[in-house]
């Protein structure tokens, strides 16, 4: 089975003046189908440029990105939106909920947006999340009245819902308080094992990192150590 993600000399730049800044200087990087894998790093190594570029929401200047076997840099639109939502979930630090909808709306937004109109193996399958989420009794609450570690279990929910290969997620627990954020990340990991979602993490707490089974750490756009966590 292919890996479900693997990055051969990528490399980012940006226009800055009259020339260019290099962001990222020729990434290699796999993830296997069921890692659970932390990206660390100082702010400005290019974490989030890396995550945006493995989201397909940006493009590499150059290099190969496979997402589970499909090589990106010579499709369409079209079709770099099509992998996106099928085969990425996204986790951010702001959980982007729209807050008048319900729990279980949010949740089938992504179901929504791949085939058009609601129906009842959609209402089935967000209701099925939310209650592997521990929401079932939250599921007609209007997002906006939800505690903070409710909506970003509502937003794991969500980023599961098209059964992802792989969810990427930026600062997950970052806006939560210490024990809130103990249980979203033992969420995750839950998830990780029940579904084999692989997972990339990218975070700032060395306590979360330190629960992951592998921690890649990018410096200045270079990937300068790549470890399995045995401590996990
Ligand atoms: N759209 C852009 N245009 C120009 N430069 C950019 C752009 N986006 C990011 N950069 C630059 O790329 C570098 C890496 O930024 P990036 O946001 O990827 O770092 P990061 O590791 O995620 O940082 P943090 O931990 O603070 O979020 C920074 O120097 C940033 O200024």
């Amino acid at each position: 089975m292919a890996d479900v993600l693997d990055l051969q000399g990528i490399r980012k730049s940006y226009p800055s003046g009259a020339g260019e800044i290099d962001v990222l200087h020729g990434i290699d990087l796999r993830l296997q189908r069921g890692e659970f894998a932390a990206l660390i790093g100082p702010s400005g190594s290019g974490k989030s440029t890396l995550l945006n570029l493995i989201g397909l929401l940006d493009r590499p200047s150059a290099g190969r990105l496979c997402i589970d076997g499909d090589e990106t840099s010579t499709l369409p639109e079209a079709a770099i939106t099509r992998l996106r939502g099928q085969r990425i979930g996204f986790v951010f630090q702001h959980h982007l909920l729209i807050s008048a909808f319900t729990a279980l709306e949010n949740v089938m937004m992504p179901l929504l947006v791949d085939r058009g109109r609601p129906d009842a193996a959609m209402r089935a399958r967000a209701t099925e999340l939310l209650a592997g989420v521990g929401l079932a009794d939250r599921a007609e609450h209007p997002a906006s009245k939800l505690s903070g570690g409710q909506q970003q279990r509502v937003a794991i929910a969500r980023a599961l819902a098209m059964r992802p290969a792989l969810v990427l997620a930026d600062e997950p627990t970052g806006n939560l308080d210490t024990h809130t954020a103990d249980d979203i990340f033992a969420l995750l990991r839950e998830v990780n094992r029940r579904e084999g979602t692989s997972f990339l993490i990218v975070t700032h707490d060395p306590r979360l990192a330190a629960r992951c089974d592998r921690i890649i750490e990018l410096v200045d756009g270079r990937i300068v150590s790549d470890r399995p966590n045995p401590a996990d």
